[in-house]
């Protein structure tokens, strides 16, 4: 079995090489075949000895995930509000020239890029984010999927005019077996401890939802979203499939998330989808509207109670809902919204959640839907353009790529794109976690502070607080 797949992998690559030579062009090379149950984790700690950048995707809603390792070709923009479209058609000319084998018709799986945006193009980078440019899509050399049960391995490779066939197979043949060879051995456990914590300002914090709310009671301006750091000190450098293991294991209804930059992670398990479509299919999310969870069921249920009917809870979430539904009607048609939000619960939390529901519109992808959607009142305000003017001149933090999107894309035009909430920078041996709140005029700093408390603890816990 393995010599037959063996033998249709070198005729495959064979007939790339020959094509790439005909045509005198560089194309990428896309192979995908279907093997035993693997351990994703382990697999990424081995790209990790290889010094592979690593890249991760795990679904909230359905047994899905995706496991990057090295960048066989990478898609960047310029900071401008054009970056999608940049991103987009650098994807596309990809596509045009690709030499594709793949038989199976999973999502996922074949030529996928995995990537992300910074939140604001406007706001100048900080030394915290240098190694996340303004944005950023790898198609990793080696992607694992699972789906549904099912494991795939896909090998991309970029071939050079210049290349021969050899060359490139006896490379390839050599990673994959670093690779996959000794999957059995347990994930490395990291023993991992926070030895310093450092809030970063927070009475200026405080002071700044002040001025919000005065600019809210003053203005047509509704809602402002205003985000806070918090740095860490570990004893030793972090295990990066370790705390993605980890947070897939404790933070339920999450998508789970992972992307390398040189020695940074950017990793977190947010409850808040942006966009997904599949086909035609196309599913958004509103959430804002935050309680902390009971000790007993008796008083969780009293505390999603009072959620859903707390006017300034729903205030903060009918933003989100209302330019939501509006946008989507540039993209969607069919656009279904339930009239009011459920209550979800998280490992830490409750939010406000209304799911959305729509039928894509011919000639549109899921990168003209992020356009419109990035940022909505669940990251940014209302009316955006104000409230992001008011986060650009008054937050205290570079946000990169925190609260921006976050996903995976593949030449199927299947995808889907997370808001990289929940979240921290891990840099060796420190991190940066971020938490925001949508402020209204009602808000009160001091709740607001306790709010981003209990948004933090599921990335605390992981890192090595209780
Ligand atoms: C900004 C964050 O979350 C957002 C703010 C919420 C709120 O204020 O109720 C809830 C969910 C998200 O829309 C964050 O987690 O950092
Ligand atoms: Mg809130």
């Amino acid at each position: 079995m393995i010599e037959v797949k063996e033998k249709q992998f070198t005729v495959e690559l064979e007939a790339a090489v020959q094509s790439v030579q005909t045509d005198q062009k560089n194309k990428l090379f896309s192979y995908t075949e279907k093997i035993n149950q693997v351990n994703l984790y382990r697999f990424l700690e081995k790209a990790g000895i290889l010094e592979l950048p690593r890249t991760f995707w795990s679904s909230a809603t359905e047994a899905f995930q995706l496991a990057g390792a090295g960048h066989a070709f990478e898609l960047s923009a310029e900071a401008s509000r054009y970056r999608y479209d940049q991103v987009e058609q650098e994807w596309n000319a990809l596509l045009d020239d690709a030499v594709i084998y793949n038989p199976y018709h999973t999502s996922g799986t074949g030529v996928v890029a995995l990537g992300g945006f910074s939140f604001d193009p406007l706001k100048p980078q900080t030394k915290l984010w240098e190694n996340f440019p303004e944005s950023h899509f790898s198609i990793p050399s080696y992607i694992l999927t699972h789906a549904d049960g099912k494991y795939y391995l896909t090998i991309n490779r970029l071939i050079h005019t210049a290349e021969t066939y050899s060359s490139v197979l006896e490379e390839l043949q050599n990673n994959r077996q670093a690779l996959m060879d000794n999957m059995e051995i347990p994930l490395n456990s990291s023993g991992l401890r926070i030895q310093s914590k450092q809030e970063i300002a927070p009475d200026l914090w405080k002071e700044t939802i002040k001025k919000a709310t005065d600019v809210m009671k003053k203005t047509a301006v509704d809602k402002i979203v205003l985000a806070r750091e918090v740095r860490l000190h570990f004893n030793q450098s972090a295990n990066i499939p370790d705390i993605l293991n980890r947070l897939v294991n404790t933070q339920p209804n999450s998508y789970v998330f992972g992307y390398e930059m040189g020695e940074d992670c950017f990793l977190g398990a947010t409850p808040e989808r942006l966009v997904k479509v599949k086909d035609d299919e196309v599913l958004s999310t509103c959430l804002a509207g935050t309680a902390p969870r009971g000790d007993t069921i008796e008083e969780d249920e009293q505390i999603a109670n009072n959620l859903f009917q707390d006017p300034k809870n729903r205030e903060e979430h009918d933003y989100v809902v209302q330019m939501i539904r509006s946008t989507m009607e540039a993209y969607c048609t069919d656009i279904m919204v339930p009239d009011e939000p459920v209550v979800h619960q998280y490992k830490t939390l409750q939010h406000l959640y209304t799911p959305v529901r729509a039928k894509l519109k011919e000639n549109h992808r899921i990168f003209s839907i992020i356009s419109g959607l990035h940022p909505t009142p669940a990251l940014g305000g209302t009316p955006r353009r104000d409230a992001l003017a008011f986060i650009r001149d008054n937050e205290l933090l570079d946000r990169g790529w925190y609260g921006a999107p976050i996903g995976w894309m593949d030449s199927n035009n299947h995808g889907e794109f997370a808001v990289a909430l929940r979240s921290a920078l891990i840099q060796k041996d420190e991190a940066s976690l971020f938490a925001g709140c949508g402020i209204v005029e009602d808000s009160v700093p001091e709740s607001e502070y306790e709010e981003t408390k209990i948004k933090l603890m599921p990335m605390l816990s992981v890192l090595g607080v209780d």
